[in-house]
């Protein structure tokens, strides 16, 4: 997969060659470009921003500037792209969206700033790809670098070879349904706090029922709308009976 990132801040994106990330782009799982969107500006002051159309507070990104970027990014390779723009107003980002853009075999991201980047960008690129604006939470940031790292992360660990443990993958939380019960390693006691007895029985049947129920029950207790949200056939008696 080929990940390429458009920013003004290209810095913002060195996290991506640490750690496992590191290890995807140099085993060639990966192959990340980052990209200064002030390469493609032409004036003196290498102006991305300007003021909105019928006002308002801040500053809107130019579409020049992000129609040059893009159409030499985009050129730059023959794969087919998703380009996907971070936004508070974006469809919110999730692990189904993670696995899709697993199976691209090219993501190019627009990272925006100020109050955003023109409409306009969107809406042309749209005529001609596949264009995803996406929310990583219902939270404002002050611009689209975080959100490409929390996208690009979530996307990596998917592909085949990035994760030394690929069930770790297969078993995340929200894969099935439900949020991810709490987990313990040694030592038995500590702090006087003893690792739940059932973990340490050996009873695989009586384990597997255990971690289930915690599963259920946190999911009831944090996340009411993955339960509402669940196919009428996920939960089994069992479940409903807890
Ligand atoms: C119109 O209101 C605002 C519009 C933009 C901004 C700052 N900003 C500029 C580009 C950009 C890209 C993504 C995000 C973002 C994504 C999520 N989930 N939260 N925040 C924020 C972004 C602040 C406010």
């Amino acid at each position: 997969m080929r990940i390429d990132v458009v920013t003004i801040f290209p810095g913002y994106l060195a996290p991506l060659r640490e750690a496992l990330l590191g290890r995807a782009i140099g085993s060639g799982l990966l192959d990340v470009a980052v990209h200064d969107l002030r390469d493609w500006t032409h004036d003196v002051h290498q102006a991305v921003d300007d003021s909105p159309y019928g006002g308002g507070p801040g500053m809107v990104m130019r579409p020049q500037v992000w129609g040059d970027a893009l159409d030499a990014v985009l050129a730059a390779d023959e794969r087919p792209a998703r380009l996907v723009v971070p936004t508070p107003a974006g469809r919110p980002f999730t692990q189904a969206d993670a696995h899709a853009y697993a199976a691209e075999e090219r993501l190019v991201f627009a990272c925006g700033r100020y109050e955003g980047i023109d409409q306009r960008v969107v809406d042309h690129y749209a005529d001609a790809l596949p264009v995803d604006e996406i929310s990583i939470g219902d939270y404002v940031l002050v611009g689209g670098e975080v959100a490409v790292l929390v996208v690009v992360e979530a996307v990596a660990r998917l592909l085949p070879g990035v994760l030394g443990n690929p069930r770790s993958a297969a078993e995340d939380s929200f894969s099935d349904g439900l949020l991810e019960g709490p987990s313990y390693t040694r030592p038995e006691v500590w702090r006087d706090r003893p690792v739940p007895d059932v973990l340490r029985s050996g009873n695989h049947g009586a384990i597997a029922r255990w971690r289930r129920d915690r599963a259920l029950e946190r999911t009831v207790a944090r996340r009411p709308d993955l339960l509402a949200a669940l196919p009428p056939d996920a939960l089994d008696k069992k479940d409903r009976a807890l």
